[in-house]
């Protein structure tokens, strides 16, 4: 039951149907959107479906999933900022250890609030409770991936994604009441 655009993939057998109360203009960042990804360590250590099962618990919604083994030209893109970073060269060989698990979740806030879910770049000092501060212990397997700013998340989100790739939630809204 799925209709292709040529941008996106989209739900359409909500349209027309009766629709949350809430519009988009209310909450601006309801399409906000960003990149999660479940490295070769979270992989290997059968993480996904905790991983997954926080962002769905929080109430986002997934737009996109797909399991890859990264290709160091696009991690080489993705890092680019870390590039000069001494431990540039071990953290590649880290993130192409194995396959990654890559999605994108949609909603209110998602990217502060994916931050916030995934806990401080080194699991000492990740929180209890956040991902991080629950499943990993060293900053150099860190178990997951987030993006951290909205502008990042557009960048990494095209690196990583066709978009026709991503599901287009419009229309399907009465499917769920969390999506704020
Ligand atoms: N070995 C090692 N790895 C590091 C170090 N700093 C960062 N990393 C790794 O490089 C990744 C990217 O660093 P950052 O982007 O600064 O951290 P982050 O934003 O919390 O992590 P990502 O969500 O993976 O981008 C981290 O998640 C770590 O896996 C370090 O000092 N040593
Ligand atoms: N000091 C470090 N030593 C080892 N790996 C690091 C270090 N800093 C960052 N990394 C690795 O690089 C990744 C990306 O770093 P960064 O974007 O700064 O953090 P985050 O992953 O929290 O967004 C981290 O998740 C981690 O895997
Ligand atoms: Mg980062």
């Amino acid at each position: 039951m799925w209709s292709s655009t040529r941008t996106s993939v989209s739900c359409f057998w909500g349209q027309g149907q009766v629709r949350s109360r809430s519009s988009n203009a209310d909450f601006p960042g309801i399409k906000e959107r960003t990149l999660v990804a479940v490295k070769p360590d979270g992989v290997q250590r059968r993480l996904i479906g905790e991983i997954i099962k926080r962002f769905e618990q929080r109430g986002f919604r997934l737009v996109g999933l797909k399991m890859l083994q990264a290709p160091e030209k696009l991690l080489a893109q993705h890092y680019v900022s870390l590039q000069k970073k001494p431990f540039y060269p071990s953290l590649l060989h880290y993130m192409t250890s194995g396959p990654v698990v890559a999605m994108v979740w949609e909603g209110h806030n998602v990217v502060r609030s994916s931050r916030m879910l995934v806990g401080d770049t080194d699991p000492a000092g990740a929180a209890p409770g956040t991902i991080r501060g629950d499943l990993s212990v060293h900053i150099s397997r860190n178990v997951v991936h987030a993006s951290d700013s909205v502008q990042g998340a557009e960048k990494e989100i095209s690196l990583w994604f066709q978009s026709a790739e991503l599901i287009d939630w419009e229309g399907c809204d009465h499917n769920n009441i969390y999506h704020l």
